[in-house]
């Protein structure tokens, strides 16, 4: 396994199984892989993960969707926003990523994930690990997503209530070369669920 920060601890030793990951595809029916969904708040990287999440379950595909939101409410709960803290944030749910790809499942994982040195650093941790990872650039104009304001953010992050919120006074550093790029505010939901699905299957992931 590769380390991609230093590691503090001495004297621990990796620990082999008898089980394969190509064993655990083959009971599964499916490889593991990480699609990184990433983008402004309010593009949609939510509600494409969970239409995803339903149109691989449909297939029989195991899948489980880690959320920005939702980790920030336990193991992410110590960190904030500061370009630390997501580098932090994003350091440990790629790993956590890592792990659940290495399981089989296809996880779907949706964080804004502002910074390219951040993205590039999960993306290395699954391929020096041969582990399958797609960046997905859930891609929206900042105009559609202030309009979207799905949880009223963006109104308070103008009125200065939210300091260092992304797009609005916090950086977002959009990916340059995606495995996927969805317009979400140019397309629809059906045709995205659709691009991600097609995309699984051109590259030998599901059936
Ligand atoms: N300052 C600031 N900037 C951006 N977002 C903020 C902020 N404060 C709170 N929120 C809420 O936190 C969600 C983003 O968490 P992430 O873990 O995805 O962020 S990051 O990847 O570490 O940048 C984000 O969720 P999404 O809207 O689903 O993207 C917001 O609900
Ligand atoms: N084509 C689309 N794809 C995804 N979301 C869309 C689309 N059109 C409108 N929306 C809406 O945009 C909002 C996106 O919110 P959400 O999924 O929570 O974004 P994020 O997780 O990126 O913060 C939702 O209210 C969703 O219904």
């Amino acid at each position: 396994m590769t380390e991609v920060v230093e590691r503090k601890a001495t004297n621990i030793h990796w620990h082999d199984g008898d089980v394969t990951r190509g064993d655990r595809a083959a009971m599964l029916g499916h490889k593991g892989v990480t699609l990184w969904f990433t983008g402004l708040s309010g593009s949609g990287k939510s509600t494409v993960a969970v239409a995803v999440e339903k149109a691989l379950a449909a297939r029989g595909v195991l899948s489980y969707r880690l959320d920005g939101d939702n980790i920030r409410h336990g193991i992410n709960s110590n960190l904030g926003f500061s370009a630390e803290d997501r580098q932090e944030n994003i350091r440990r749910v790629g790993e956590i990523s890592r792990l659940f790809a290495d399981t089989g499942v296809v996880v779907l994982s949706s964080f804004i994930s502002p910074y390219f040195e951040d993205r590039a650093l999960v993306r290395k941790m699954h391929e020096d690990n041969d582990l399958l990872f797609m960046e997905v650039f859930i891609d929206c104009s900042l105009e559609a997503a202030e309009s979207r304001d799905p949880k009223g953010l963006y109104k308070k992050a103008r009125a200065g209530e939210i300091r260092g919120f992304t797009g609005i006074d916090d950086p977002y550093e959009a990916p340059l070369q995606p495995e996927l790029h969805l317009r979400t505010d140019q397309m629809t939901l059906e045709d995205e669920v659709e691009a991600v699905i097609k995309s699984l299957q051109e590259r030998g992931i599901i059936i």
